[in-house]
């Protein structure tokens, strides 16, 4: 079904099987497979969430978190696999429950207001079953909770991107819906709002307590909102834990990338540590003679004085604020190794420094796991 039409259909569909609906539910994905012509967007994707629980769907453009999103919703059927609500199947080839029974809430990246609806009539918009008294009042009740009480009768083109984006997010909980979904809900919003807004859209998820899924491609989005992190690549599920267990623990070096902006060096096993121009670094699972690569996080590493550790020299120093972002030439090693510190202003460029770059801070994955 094409993107615009499924938007107005569902807007128009009311979600009447949400009204009251306030306990969390379970939501299933089991092998699920979806085609798109030539592409397939979703290779046998299994995932459980928890009634309550807060996942990201984490990924680069194009790894199917949409698709899979659509799927929950039932705006997408799969071709293979089924979607489970509370363990009931709800979407396999075989057998279909209709989005609007599905008690399923959806948060569209552009937010979908009725540009001719003033914010109180677009949150009352998802609540049609409801009596008119009890629609006013539960509206009325979202937009407040949302901190736009003064806007209730302000219409869309009179208000900020923030304030549209939580307009769409009234719109979504005021039915109370056991799961809410939403596709990528601050990338239209700058830096700082986008903060602000992200921190409100946490406590007031903890609030409502709805199975929510949020797709996102920004690693700081995920790991501040989400219970757990669904990281997914060219349609497959490549790891699922906490931001902590991605962060810390990465399963593979495109894991890992996708957390942090390393300083990567190349290097060859040899007894059990691997040699690299940084210096020997313990490994452990890894071929004898394998090349590898030493992930080495720029905020790990730690600058001492001059004669100490590696040798090297302070090329470029930036202030960011609380850190300093610090580029170090190292002899023997053709690329500046990436520091963060916060050094309170004692390094200057140009000055000759030690590195020392702590083992057990370092990841090392085999060259080519990609
Ligand atoms: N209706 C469709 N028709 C054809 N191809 C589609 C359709 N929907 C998605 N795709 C393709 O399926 C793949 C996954 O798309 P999807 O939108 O799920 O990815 P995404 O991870 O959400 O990307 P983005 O972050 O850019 O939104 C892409 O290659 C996309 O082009």
């Amino acid at each position: 079904m094409a993107r615009n039409e499924t938007k107005a259909r569902w807007l128009s569909w009311g979600r009447r099987g949400t009204a009251g609906a306030a306990i969390p539910m379970a939501l299933a994905f089991e092998g699920v497979t979806q085609r798109f012509g030539e592409v397939e967007a979703l290779s046998e994707v299994t995932l459980a969430v928890e009634p309550g629980e807060i996942v990201a769907l984490l990924g680069q453009s194009g790894c199917g978190k949409t698709t899979l999103l659509r799927l929950a919703a039932g705006v997408e059927r799969p071709d293979a696999g089924r979607v489970l609500l509370e363990g009931r199947d709800v979407s396999s080839p075989g057998s279909f429950v209709e989005p609007e029974q599905r008690g399923v809430g959806l948060v569209f990246q552009d937010y979908a207001l009725f540009p001719h609806l003033s914010v109180r009539e677009n949150v009352r918009f998802g609540l049609r079953g409801y009596g008119e008294a009890s629609a006013d009042a539960t509206a009325l009740r979202a937009i407040a909770r949302v901190g736009l009480a003064d806007l209730a009768d302000s219409y869309p083109h009179m208000l900020s991107g923030g304030e549209q984006q939580r307009v769409a997010l009234a719109r979504a909980v005021a039915p109370r819906p056991g799961v809410l979904l939403m596709d990528e809900p601050f990338s239209n919003l700058d830096r700082r709002l986008r903060d602000v807004v992200r921190d409100e859209t946490a406590a007031l998820l903890q609030e409502t307590g709805a199975t929510s899924i949020i797709v996102t491609h920004d690693p700081e989005d995920a790991m501040r909102i989400a219970d757990r992190i669904v990281l997914m690549r060219a349609g497959r599920i490549v790891q699922v834990g906490t931001g902590e267990e991605l962060y810390r623990r990465p399963a593979s070096l495109f894991a890992a990338r996708f957390f942090c902006d390393f300083t990567e060096v190349e290097g060859r096993v040899s007894g059990k540590a691997v040699d690299t121009p940084l210096g020997r670094f313990p490994v452990k699972g890894l071929t004898e003679g394998s090349d590898a690569i030493v992930c080495i996080r720029p905020h790990a590493v730690r600058l001492v004085p001059n004669g100490y550790c590696l040798p090297g020299r302070v090329v470029t120093r930036r202030f960011l604020g609380e850190v300093d972002h610090i580029l170090v030439a190292v002899d023997g090693f053709d690329r500046p190794l990436s520091v963060r510190a916060s050094l309170a202003g004692s390094i200057r460029e140009g000055e000759d420094v030690g590195v020392d770059i702590p083992s057990d801070e370092v990841l090392v994955f085999p060259a080519g796991d990609t």
